[in-house]
């Protein structure tokens, strides 16, 4: 693939969807949605509670059935068995042993994604320096708060240093200290490590820290775009009068078209 001005071949889109689609319990909750994440940016998916979030990052994540249309990641159709040492997947839950000291889980999934004996201690110390853990790395996870259970879940899926990471709501219930630090860290992992991360929220103020957003709505994307776009479509300036804008412009078209 060249660029237009002929250049060196373009790297392939991170995520491509192509009218996807999901059906949840006979309901259609991702309804034909089109769009290209660039590797190595940081996207926010940012919409109401119910909106379908968490399913579309379980889509690209490939832990969700019933999905149709084209989605790819890393150039791969999404769930691809290749995929699963490239692709880090955070959900809402924190998924860890509680009867486990963090360092003990991370050595234990470093295991289990298949890490070479030789490499998991340095990955996993890495992964826990990321996430500024190592203080706590020794004590039982079931005795850690859960904004340093959230960060422990975020260290297993740094191990293996994976090119897409997928973050369910990975800043909600933090203190503004720990957010930013965690902004912080989502940066340096596209700067410096060229990642590209998919991160969703249902809280506007967090869109302005994200190169592109992804807003949602009702299984529908409203908006494909940058913070700075989506902020000039309203004198109020913010991405949450943009978000309000176009909800109220898709309801137009909704009824109109009824
Ligand atoms: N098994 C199911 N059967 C029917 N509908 C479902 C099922 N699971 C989820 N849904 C619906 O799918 C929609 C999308 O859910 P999803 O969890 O993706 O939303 P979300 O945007 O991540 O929400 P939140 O921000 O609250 O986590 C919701 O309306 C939800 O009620």
């Amino acid at each position: 693939m060249m660029n237009n001005d002929g250049g060196p071949p373009s790297a392939p889109p991170a995520i491509r969807a192509r009218d996807l689609r999901v059906v949840r319990g006979g309901r259609t909750v991702l309804d034909g949605l089109t769009f290209d994440v660039a590797p190595g940016t940081v996207t926010g998916l940012l919409g109401p509670s119910g909106c379908g979030k968490s399913t579309l990052m379980r889509a690209v994540a490939g832990t969700q059935a019933h999905v149709t249309g084209t989605l790819d990641v890393l150039g791969t159709p999404a769930g691809a068995p290749a995929l699963r040492p490239r692709v880090g997947y955070v959900t809402q839950a924190p998924s860890v042993y509680l009867d486990l000291s963090a360092r003990r889980n991370l050595a234990y999934f470093a295991a289990v994604l298949g890490t070479p004996r030789r490499d998991r201690a340095e990955q996993v110390e890495r992964a826990l320096a990321d996430v500024d853990l190592t203080a706590h790395a020794d004590a039982l996870a079931g005795n850690l708060s859960g904004g340093q259970l959230g960060r422990v879940s975020l260290a297993v899926a740094l191990l293996g240093a994976p090119d897409l990471l997928v973050l369910d709501e990975p800043t909600v219930g933090l203190d503004p200290v720990l957010r930013r630090d965690l902004w912080d860290l989502f940066h340096r992992l596209s700067a410096e490590r060229g990642a590209t991360l998919l991160i969703s929220s249902h809280v506007m103020d967090e869109a302005d820290r994200c190169g592109r957003l992804l807003l949602l709505r009702a299984g529908r994307l409203l908006a494909d775009d940058t913070p700075g776009a989506l902020r000039a479509l309203t004198p109020g300036g913010t991405v949450e009068d943009a978000f309000l804008h176009l909800v109220d412009r898709a309801r137009v078209r909704e009824e109109t078209s009824a």
